[in-house]
């Protein structure tokens, strides 16, 4: 079997009481794009970080091209292009310049220096500001610049920590279209909290929430998945439910209650048919108001929403004060006299 381009085992980080990575586990195959996809905190920078070197892990191990980021760390690099998520600024230098001198450090030959740059600055689309300071670009054009550097010397392996942060809509899109088309050369792993942009691009994705993985599919798996069927139904809720059960064409319902007399039920067929026709006639035959019907096809929103939506709503209910019995007033404090 091919050694994985990224194979992490068991990987933990805390800051102090802060469990930032906490026992994570996934490899990544050569030439995969997979889409590092996390709330705000859930430890995708850290888990990145430690991949590229620039911070040792609490625990755990990891390899990059089979070499160990803990012991091996010069060889990881050379097997790496890191694009952090704020790219350092040596504002006083031109964008070329800048990436002249980032390619002499990364040993790029001297000979093919030149065009190597110009194929960098044209795959990242920097090269109509190739000659202006670093300090006056934007954010989104540094980025970008930040992508050049990574691809500078080739390697492998591209950890990109939010590629798109700060670009414009039409940018995102661009840079998007490059991640993609390096795709087919190199194993890509790039982290985003912005659903719609795994969902132009990747091969596979893996949530992680908290520091813990929470998911971690395919595309074609998450293809595969068998749509289900959302209806909100004004009636009894006890006996719609028993009703929806008992239907021979489905093969489970899930209730969610509305209001008082109105339920969503997400249900999921036996065949993969769709039976919504037949199921609506037969709620209106039994005198219930069918108030929605709709196909859930599954998505990587869907997904996010069962795994970490979910979890923060349960979480701030738990977290939300039960109101307080009215108290006696408090004791005049205030001292005699
Ligand atoms: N240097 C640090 N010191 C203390 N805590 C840190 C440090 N860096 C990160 N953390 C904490 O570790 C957790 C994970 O942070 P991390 O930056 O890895 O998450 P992230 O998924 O990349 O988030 P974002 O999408 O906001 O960049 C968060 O709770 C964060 O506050």
């Amino acid at each position: 079997m091919q050694t994985p381009a990224i194979n992490v085992q068991n990987l933990c980080k805390n800051y102090g009481p802060v469990q930032a990575v906490d026992d994570v586990t996934f490899q990544v195959a050569r030439g995969e794009l997979v889409g590092f996809l996390g709330p705000n905190g859930a430890g995708k920078s850290t888990c990145m970080r430690i991949l590229t070197t620039w911070l040792p892990a609490s625990s755990g191990y990891a390899w990059l091209n089979g070499y160990d980021v803990m012991y091996q760390s010069m060889d990881v690099r050379k097997n790496i292009g890191y694009l952090p998520e704020s790219v350092p600024v040596y504002g006083e230098m031109r964008v070329r310049e800048y990436l002249a001198y980032r390619a002499k450090l990364k040993g790029v030959d001297r000979h093919g220096r030149g065009a190597r740059i110009d194929h960098c600055m044209a795959k990242s689309r920097v090269k109509e500001v190739q000659n202006r300071l670093l300090s006056t670009l934007s954010k989104g054009y540094r980025q970008r610049v930040g992508l050049a550097d990574t691809l500078l010397a080739d390697p492998p392996i591209l950890i990109l920590d939010e590629p798109t942060s700060g670009l414009d809509p039409v940018q995102i899109g661009e840079t998007l279209a490059t991640i993609k088309e390096l795709g087919g050369q190199h194993t890509i792993l790039f982290s985003t909290h912005v659903l719609p942009e795994v969902e132009k691009v990747y091969d596979r994705v893996i949530i992680i929430d908290k520091g813990r993985i929470k998911f971690d599919e395919t595309k074609k798996a998450i293809d595969a998945r068998e749509a289900s069927y959302l209806l909100e139904v004004r009636g009894p809720a006890e006996a719609m439910t028993a009703f929806l059960r008992d239907q021979p064409e489905l093969a489970s319902v899930e209730v969610q209650p509305i209001e008082s007399d109105l339920t969503g039920f997400e249900l999921w067929s036996r065949d993969r048919k769709d039976h919504r026709e037949v199921l609506a006639a037969r709620i209106a035959a039994k005198g219930w108001g069918l108030r929605r019907v709709e196909v859930r096809r599954p998505s990587l929103e869907a997904i996010f929403n069962d795994v970490v939506r979910r979890r923060q709503e349960t979480e701030a209910q738990v977290a939300a004060p039960t109101e307080a019995p009215p108290s006696a007033p408090e004791p005049d404090k205030t001292p005699a006299a």
